[in-house]
Protein backbone atom coordinates (compact mmCIF):
# COMPACT_ATOMS: atom_id res chain seq x y z
CA UNK A 1 0.00 0.00 0.00
CA UNK A 2 1.12 3.75 -1.08
CA UNK A 3 1.69 5.98 2.01
CA UNK A 4 -1.43 7.75 0.21
CA UNK A 5 -3.19 4.99 0.04
CA UNK A 6 -2.68 4.47 3.95
CA UNK A 7 -4.44 7.86 4.64
CA UNK A 8 -7.47 7.66 3.05
CA UNK A 9 -10.04 7.19 5.68
CA UNK A 10 -11.18 4.01 6.65
CA UNK A 11 -15.33 3.77 7.29
CA UNK A 12 -16.47 0.88 9.52
CA UNK A 13 -20.28 0.39 9.53
CA UNK A 14 -21.91 -2.56 10.01
CA UNK A 15 -25.40 -3.97 12.45
CA UNK A 16 -25.20 -1.97 16.41
CA UNK A 17 -23.62 -5.50 18.01
CA UNK A 18 -22.26 -6.70 15.16
CA UNK A 19 -18.45 -6.57 16.87
CA UNK A 20 -17.12 -3.29 15.10
CA UNK A 21 -15.52 -1.87 18.61
CA UNK A 22 -14.20 -5.33 19.57
CA UNK A 23 -12.32 -5.69 16.24
CA UNK A 24 -11.46 -2.30 16.77
CA UNK A 25 -10.15 -2.58 20.45
CA UNK A 26 -7.82 -5.67 19.17
CA UNK A 27 -6.45 -3.20 15.98
CA UNK A 28 -5.73 -0.50 18.65
CA UNK A 29 -4.15 -2.72 20.76
CA UNK A 30 -2.06 -4.49 18.08
CA UNK A 31 -0.88 -1.14 16.81
CA UNK A 32 -0.83 1.70 19.03
CA UNK A 33 0.88 3.91 16.89
CA UNK A 34 -0.66 3.28 13.13
CA UNK A 35 -4.64 3.93 13.53
CA UNK A 36 -6.25 6.92 15.00
CA UNK A 37 -9.87 6.68 15.79
CA UNK A 38 -12.33 9.44 14.54
CA UNK A 39 -14.07 10.38 17.78
CA UNK A 40 -17.81 10.66 17.34
CA UNK A 41 -20.08 13.35 18.97
CA UNK A 42 -23.01 11.70 20.54
CA UNK A 43 -25.90 12.60 23.14
CA UNK A 44 -26.47 9.32 24.25
CA UNK A 45 -25.70 8.56 27.78
CA UNK A 46 -22.15 6.92 27.93
CA UNK A 47 -21.80 2.84 28.72
CA UNK A 48 -20.29 1.54 32.00
CA UNK A 49 -16.30 2.45 31.45
CA UNK A 50 -16.90 4.94 28.55
CA UNK A 51 -14.57 7.55 28.80
CA UNK A 52 -15.47 11.15 27.19
CA UNK A 53 -12.95 12.34 24.57
CA UNK A 54 -12.20 8.64 24.01
CA UNK A 55 -15.17 6.95 23.17
CA UNK A 56 -17.09 9.56 22.41
CA UNK A 57 -17.52 13.27 22.93
CA UNK A 58 -20.58 13.24 24.79
CA UNK A 59 -22.75 16.50 24.45
CA UNK A 60 -26.09 17.36 25.03
CA UNK A 61 -28.99 17.84 22.31
CA UNK A 62 -28.42 21.66 22.24
CA UNK A 63 -24.40 21.53 21.85
CA UNK A 64 -25.10 18.73 19.44
CA UNK A 65 -27.94 20.74 17.22
CA UNK A 66 -25.59 24.29 17.44
CA UNK A 67 -22.78 22.34 15.91
CA UNK A 68 -25.00 20.81 12.91
CA UNK A 69 -26.18 24.50 12.61
CA UNK A 70 -22.49 25.45 11.88
CA UNK A 71 -21.51 22.47 9.51
CA UNK A 72 -19.38 21.04 11.77
CA UNK A 73 -20.22 17.44 10.97
CA UNK A 74 -19.32 15.50 7.65
CA UNK A 75 -22.14 13.34 8.77
CA UNK A 76 -24.47 13.33 11.71
CA UNK A 77 -27.47 10.56 11.89
CA UNK A 78 -30.04 10.12 14.82
CA UNK A 79 -30.50 6.10 15.88
CA UNK A 80 -32.23 5.17 18.43
CA UNK A 81 -33.78 8.73 19.55
CA UNK A 82 -30.12 10.26 20.11
CA UNK A 83 -27.49 12.04 17.57
CA UNK A 84 -24.33 10.83 16.14
CA UNK A 85 -22.06 12.49 14.18
CA UNK A 86 -18.08 12.69 13.10
CA UNK A 87 -16.78 16.45 12.94
CA UNK A 88 -14.51 17.42 9.94
CA UNK A 89 -12.07 18.45 12.31
CA UNK A 90 -11.28 14.76 14.18
CA UNK A 91 -10.67 13.49 10.97
CA UNK A 92 -8.51 16.55 10.30
CA UNK A 93 -6.39 15.94 13.20
CA UNK A 94 -5.88 12.11 13.06
CA UNK A 95 -4.70 12.56 9.54
CA UNK A 96 -2.62 15.24 10.43
CA UNK A 97 -0.99 13.08 12.64
CA UNK A 98 0.24 10.69 10.22
CA UNK A 99 -2.02 7.46 11.17
CA UNK A 100 -4.93 6.42 9.63
CA UNK A 101 -8.08 7.32 10.56
CA UNK A 102 -10.86 5.07 11.05
CA UNK A 103 -14.10 5.60 11.35
CA UNK A 104 -17.26 3.90 12.56
CA UNK A 105 -20.69 4.97 11.62
CA UNK A 106 -24.07 4.05 11.36
CA UNK A 107 -25.56 3.57 7.54
CA UNK A 108 -27.17 6.77 7.82
CA UNK A 109 -24.08 8.34 7.89
CA UNK A 110 -22.21 6.28 5.08
CA UNK A 111 -24.96 7.82 3.05
CA UNK A 112 -24.14 11.12 4.02
CA UNK A 113 -20.96 10.66 3.56
CA UNK A 114 -21.04 9.37 0.14
CA UNK A 115 -23.54 12.36 -0.77
CA UNK A 116 -21.65 15.18 1.28
CA UNK A 117 -18.45 14.17 -0.53
CA UNK A 118 -17.35 15.97 2.77
CA UNK A 119 -13.89 13.53 3.28
CA UNK A 120 -10.53 14.21 1.35
CA UNK A 121 -9.28 11.91 0.42
CA UNK A 122 -11.95 9.40 -0.65
CA UNK A 123 -12.66 6.79 1.97
CA UNK A 124 -12.53 3.01 1.80
CA UNK A 125 -15.93 1.71 2.94
CA UNK A 126 -15.76 -1.15 4.82
CA UNK A 127 -18.89 -3.34 6.59
CA UNK A 128 -18.93 -5.73 9.24
CA UNK A 129 -21.71 -8.04 9.20
CA UNK A 130 -23.12 -10.30 12.10
CA UNK A 131 -23.29 -14.08 10.34
CA UNK A 132 -26.76 -14.25 11.22
CA UNK A 133 -29.24 -12.77 12.82
CA UNK A 134 -29.51 -15.29 15.82
CA UNK A 135 -26.17 -14.60 16.46
CA UNK A 136 -26.57 -10.48 16.41
CA UNK A 137 -29.38 -10.85 18.91
CA UNK A 138 -27.19 -13.43 21.06
CA UNK A 139 -24.08 -10.83 21.37
CA UNK A 140 -26.97 -7.63 22.19
CA UNK A 141 -28.24 -9.73 24.53
CA UNK A 142 -25.16 -10.96 25.87
CA UNK A 143 -23.66 -7.12 25.85
CA UNK A 144 -25.91 -6.71 28.39
CA UNK A 145 -25.89 -2.77 27.70
CA UNK A 146 -29.49 -2.89 25.47
CA UNK A 147 -33.25 -2.98 26.92
CA UNK A 148 -35.28 -5.45 25.04
CA UNK A 149 -36.87 -2.80 23.48
CA UNK A 150 -33.60 -1.21 22.31
CA UNK A 151 -32.87 -4.67 21.14
CA UNK A 152 -35.75 -4.87 19.34
CA UNK A 153 -34.63 -1.56 17.46
CA UNK A 154 -31.00 -2.47 16.84
CA UNK A 155 -32.73 -5.95 15.09
CA UNK A 156 -35.11 -4.13 12.79
CA UNK A 157 -32.36 -1.56 12.01
CA UNK A 158 -29.85 -4.42 11.24
CA UNK A 159 -32.04 -5.93 8.67
CA UNK A 160 -32.64 -3.31 6.65
CA UNK A 161 -28.48 -1.98 6.89
CA UNK A 162 -27.64 -5.29 5.40
CA UNK A 163 -30.28 -4.94 2.33
CA UNK A 164 -28.18 -1.67 2.09
CA UNK A 165 -25.12 -3.01 1.96
CA UNK A 166 -25.93 -5.61 -0.74
CA UNK A 167 -26.42 -2.50 -2.96
CA UNK A 168 -23.39 -2.71 -5.51
CA UNK A 169 -20.74 -0.36 -4.88
CA UNK A 170 -21.99 1.07 -1.88
CA UNK A 171 -18.58 -1.05 0.13
CA UNK A 172 -15.56 -1.67 -1.08
CA UNK A 173 -14.83 -4.40 1.62
CA UNK A 174 -17.33 -6.87 3.30
CA UNK A 175 -16.56 -8.72 6.45
CA UNK A 176 -18.69 -11.55 7.91
CA UNK A 177 -17.48 -11.25 11.97
CA UNK A 178 -18.65 -14.97 12.46
CA UNK A 179 -15.76 -16.71 14.63
CA UNK A 180 -13.83 -13.45 16.07
CA UNK A 181 -10.30 -15.14 15.48
CA UNK A 182 -11.13 -15.55 11.66
CA UNK A 183 -13.09 -12.09 11.27
CA UNK A 184 -9.86 -9.69 13.15
CA UNK A 185 -6.82 -11.47 10.73
CA UNK A 186 -9.26 -9.77 7.51
CA UNK A 187 -9.62 -6.89 9.14
CA UNK A 188 -6.37 -6.40 10.25
CA UNK A 189 -5.19 -6.88 6.69
CA UNK A 190 -7.99 -4.37 5.50
CA UNK A 191 -6.77 -1.74 8.12
CA UNK A 192 -3.08 -2.61 6.98
CA UNK A 193 -4.01 -1.54 3.35
CA UNK A 194 -5.38 -5.13 1.59
CA UNK A 195 -8.75 -4.29 -0.17
CA UNK A 196 -9.26 -7.99 -1.07
CA UNK A 197 -11.41 -9.86 1.61
CA UNK A 198 -15.21 -9.71 0.69
CA UNK A 199 -16.99 -12.36 2.26
CA UNK A 200 -20.86 -13.33 1.18
CA UNK A 201 -23.32 -11.06 3.21
CA UNK A 202 -25.64 -13.42 5.08
CA UNK A 203 -28.96 -14.64 3.87
CA UNK A 204 -31.78 -13.10 6.24
CA UNK A 205 -34.67 -15.26 5.13
CA UNK A 206 -32.95 -18.39 6.39
CA UNK A 207 -31.89 -17.85 10.43
N1 LIG B 1 -17.24 -13.02 16.56
C1 LIG B 1 -17.91 -12.85 17.72
N2 LIG B 1 -18.49 -13.92 18.29
C2 LIG B 1 -19.18 -13.79 19.45
N3 LIG B 1 -19.36 -12.63 20.12
C3 LIG B 1 -18.82 -11.52 19.58
C4 LIG B 1 -18.06 -11.57 18.36
N4 LIG B 1 -17.65 -10.30 18.09
C5 LIG B 1 -18.12 -9.54 19.07
N5 LIG B 1 -18.81 -10.25 19.99
C6 LIG B 1 -19.51 -9.76 21.18
O1 LIG B 1 -20.69 -9.12 20.72
C7 LIG B 1 -21.02 -7.99 21.55
C8 LIG B 1 -21.20 -6.77 20.66
O2 LIG B 1 -19.94 -6.40 20.14
P1 LIG B 1 -19.52 -4.86 20.01
O3 LIG B 1 -19.94 -4.10 21.22
O4 LIG B 1 -18.09 -4.85 19.60
O5 LIG B 1 -20.46 -4.43 18.77
P2 LIG B 1 -20.54 -3.04 17.97
O6 LIG B 1 -20.69 -3.41 16.54
O7 LIG B 1 -19.36 -2.20 18.34
O8 LIG B 1 -21.87 -2.42 18.54
P3 LIG B 1 -22.35 -0.86 18.61
O9 LIG B 1 -22.47 -0.41 17.18
O10 LIG B 1 -23.69 -0.95 19.31
O11 LIG B 1 -21.32 -0.11 19.40
C9 LIG B 1 -19.90 -7.84 22.56
O12 LIG B 1 -20.33 -8.35 23.79
C10 LIG B 1 -18.75 -8.68 21.96
O13 LIG B 1 -17.93 -9.23 22.97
Amino acid sequence: MSRSDFLRPLVISGPSGTGKSTLLSRLFLAHPDKFGFSVSHTTRTPRQAEVDGKHYYFVSRDTFQNLIQDGAFIEHAQFSNNYYGTSIQTVKDVAASGRRCILDIDSQGVRQIKTTKGLEPNPIYLFISPPNMKSLRERLTGRGSESESSIRTRLNTAVKEIDYARTPGVHDIIIVNDNLDRAYVAFERVALGDPSPVDDLPRLDDN
